[in-house]
């Protein structure tokens, strides 16, 4: 057999092993694909099909490692483990593999291996008799949610939490995050629908075509190059880039017959969905010089973030057509163009605001607060386009928080008209006066294109009814397809101006955000904005960067607040979850906002001082205050580490009185260096030690804080939870402690 036509694919979980090998060990493993993509029966690969097996096979990476395959197809081939020669032939007929009936994606267990790592080393004797975690559900019940039928028994013998977070790391992706939602007490009907229901194939799965299989976005699979590539850095960092979760896979690659939305709570990897799906977009656009993929965001950070990540996952190449841009800035563009004469100041939000006091003062109008009115001026009048007295007794004023009178509107009309002439006096205009002008401009040029279409249509398809734009161009859609992330922030002009800028066709429009982290006032409904995203809305609900423990807390201090979808409907976070496992936050009681803020800023510090400190003897607080601003003993042996999930790592360490942070933090994260903060979120400080996170002893434990605005009253959340009780370990949403924190958090905003 020659090489030519070979397809070598790798397991998510064997690129997890490589990256635990020596690095001699991953340069043979590089070696070792592309010999095997070359010619998989050359002698010096020792390929052999294993005893009892008829699918799986070892090859020789060097003298010591094996990779173990399985014959998906002839020429087909899949890394499913790379192993210790020692470790391959002792146990083979503990090698499993098969074909999961509910996801249909190929599913490899070491048996071995879970009974060593997981089941076999019981940190401490159990006492007399323990219960098995498991009992409540039977066999039946546990398959038909997904978990991996040949870990069925080894579930039923787990009896510690230990054991489960060590089988959570061996076992397929949706056997673990079945088993820990079960475990932290989610109903079996609910994780039925929202973890297994969602990675579940439709139609019924053949369990002997491993071909196939191996295509469905539940094999977490791919091609070893850039896999390889990742591992051989030494790094993980990279795997959002190869490896997507089945159900990003899935929104990513989904042909949408129109606009479509994908939502879901911080972390959870909208951001990487919308870069991947410009790559997919890229991938099907004829070749070509021009940018017809615009990806957008709210500001310039986030789109400098979005680039350099942009460029990570598909190079030069993959940037050279893709136009990236915040929308301001687009907006920016698209007015300068149409009138270059335009070259009033921009002035921002808090001097808008100022200006607003200045006018009301001179006029002597105390009845009006200068915030709401600036409010009122962008969210309804510039919002919605609003150019007449008349129009604007009608308009709509969804998620104004306070209703006004008609009389009341008269007096909001007139305010509203002397201060557009009162800026355009001082030459100076705002952001949203800017987002305004370009929608019009662009739905213009739209009305424009469509009419252009209409004649050629009437005129039987000829050609001849092309008209030159202004700057002498053919006049077309500036973008065939729209990307847009942190779409929760962005103003309905935006979305107008956005709307008109591409053809409403199949896939043009994909937006990733989550109204929960809202941070400007700008709530929309899509649908009055010409964007219709009924029936193409989606939810991510895994986060990667957040523990269990953390997410359940901050949900706890979100409490009974309702978000929108961006369409007029509510927003939830249900199925939320994480399998990242860390320390218990604690609550922290904070009189009030000042001091919620010193602490904070004593926290950070301490984790700075802690990072470099040299002193021997641990912390021994005593207020709050002294024990986030206490000197860290000298010992250096204080260093935030990153350590991974699992029962023997987090042993490791406690030792070091470290409190356990299962998160790692991706290499990326430091793009929130904007207004957002907090545990749900997760900056790279506050990922990194876990928000929170105190370096020392019990007393100081993490806090969560929770970020975003009320939906309604568009005010800052508290970072912290204060004027509450620390909610029980376990406790319920709806227990009084629970609900005391809720309220308390709630009541702060
Ligand atoms: N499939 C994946 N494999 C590995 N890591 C992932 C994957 N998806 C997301 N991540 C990691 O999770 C982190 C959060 O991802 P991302 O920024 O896309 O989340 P998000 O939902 O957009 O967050 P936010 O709501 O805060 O904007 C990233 O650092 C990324 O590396």
């Amino acid at each position: 057999m020659t090489g030519k036509n070979v397809t070598l694919r790798l397991l998510d979980k064997a690129d997890r092993e490589i990256l635990k090998l020596p690095r001699p060990v991953k340069g043979a493993i590089y070696d070792f694909q592309h010999k095997f993509k070359t010619n998989p029966d050359s002698a010096g690969l020792r390929l052999k099909q294993l005893q009892g097996h008829d699918k799986l096979h070892s090859a020789r990476v060097n003298d010591e490692y094996r990779a173990l395959l399985l014959r998906l197809a002839d020429d087909d081939w899949l890394i499913v483990s790379v192993k210790h020669r020692k470790d391959v032939y002792a146990h083979l007929d503990r090698l499993t593999y098969s074909v999961n009936r509910v996801t249909g994606g190929i599913e490899y267990v070491d048996l071995q291996v879970v009974q060593e790592e997981v089941l076999a080393p019981s940190p401490a004797p159990e006492p007399a008799a323990p219960q098995p975690l498991f009992a409540a559900w039977s066999e039946q019940q546990l398959t038909d949610l997904g978990v991996a039928p040949s870990l069925v028994p080894v579930v039923a013998a787990l009896t510690t939490e230990d054991q489960l977070l060590g089988l959570v790391e061996y076992a397929p992706q949706l056997t673990g995050e079945v088993l820990l939602a079960l475990y932290d007490g989610k109903a079996y009907d609910d994780v039925l629908e929202q973890v297994t229901a969602p990675v579940a194939v439709p139609d019924p799965v053949d369990p002997e075509d491993y071909r196939a299989a191996a295509d469905r976005p539940a094999t977490i699979v791919t091609t070893t190059d850039d896999a390889l590539r990742e591992a051989l850095e030494g790094e993980d960092f990279g795997r959002w880039k190869v490896f997507l979760h089945p159900t990003q896979a899935k929104l990513v690659t989904r042909d949408y017959s129109g606009p479509a939305r994908v939502g879901g709570g911080p972390g959870t990897g909208k951001t990487i969905v919308a870069l991947h799906r410009v790559r997919h977009l890229v991938e099907r656009l004829p070749a070509g010089r021009t940018k017809p993929v615009l990806l957008t965001t709210y500001n310039k950070n986030l789109a400098a973030d979005l680039r350099s990540r942009l460029l990570a996952l598909g190079g030069e190449a993959l940037l050279s057509r893709v136009e990236i841009s915040h929308v301001d800035q687009l907006a920016l563009r698209t007015v300068r163009e149409a009138e270059p004469g335009n070259r009033k100041r921009i002035v921002d939000e808090a001097q808008a605001v100022r200006e607003w006091r200045s006018l009301l003062d001179e006029l002597g109008e105390d009845g009006w607060d200068a915030e709401f009115l600036h409010d009122e001026w962008t969210q309804v009048i510039l919002g919605q386009a609003v150019t007449s007295r008349t129009d604007y007794f009608r308009a709509r004023r969804a998620g104004r928080g306070r209703t006004v009178s008609r009389a009341e509107r008269a007096e909001i009309w007139q305010l509203a008209e002397r201060f557009a002439q009162r800026l355009d006096r001082l030459g100076v205009q705002t952001w949203d006066q800017i987002a305004e002008r370009a929608a019009q401009l662009e739905a213009g040029r739209a009305r424009r294109i469509q009419d252009i279409e209409r004649r050629r249509e009437e005129a039987g398809g000829l050609d001849n009814v092309h008209v030159a734009d202004g700057s002498g161009g053919w006049l077309r859609y500036r973008y065939r397809h729209i990307v847009v992330d942190e779409a929760q922030d962005l103003r309905p002009a935006h979305w107008k101006m956005l709307r008109a800028m591409t053809a409403p066709d199949r896939n043009d429009l994909f937006l990733v955000g989550d109204t929960h982290q809202r941070i400007y006032k700008n709530q929309v409904t899509l649908g009055s904005l010409g964007i219709n995203i009924r029936g193409r809305a989606s939810k991510l609900s895994l986060s990667y960067r957040t523990t269990r423990q953390i997410l359940r807390s901050a949900l706890n201090v979100l409490g009974e607040e309702t978000y929108d979808d961006l369409d007029g409907s509510a927003e939830t976070l249900a199925g939320y979850r994480s399998v990242l496992s860390g320390a218990v936050p604690n609550l922290h009681r904070l009189a009030d906002w000042p001091d919620e803020r010193e602490a904070i800023a004593a926290l950070i510090e301490s984790w700075g001082r802690c990072r470099t400190s040299r002193s021997p003897s641990p912390c021994r607080p005593t207020t709050w205050r002294a024990r986030w601003r206490t000197r860290c003993g000298s010992t250096a042996s204080w260093r935030w580490r990153s350590v991974r999930t699992g029962p023997r790592r987090q042993r490791r360490a406690h030792r070091h009185d470290v409190p356990v942070q299962g998160a790692r933090v991706p290499a990326h994260d430091h793009r929130r260096g904007d207004r957002r903060a907090g545990a749900a979120r997760g900056r790279p400080a506050a990922a990194r030690h876990g928000p929170g996170a105190l370096p020392h002893g019990d007393a100081a434990r993490p806090v969560p804080a929770v970020r975003g605005g009320h939906a309604r009253t568009g005010q800052p959340r508290r970072l912290l939870a204060r004027g509450a009780e620390p909610v029980p370990e376990g406790a319920d949403r709806g227990t009084a402690a629970g609900r005391g924190v809720i309220r308390s958090a709630a009541g702060s905003g």
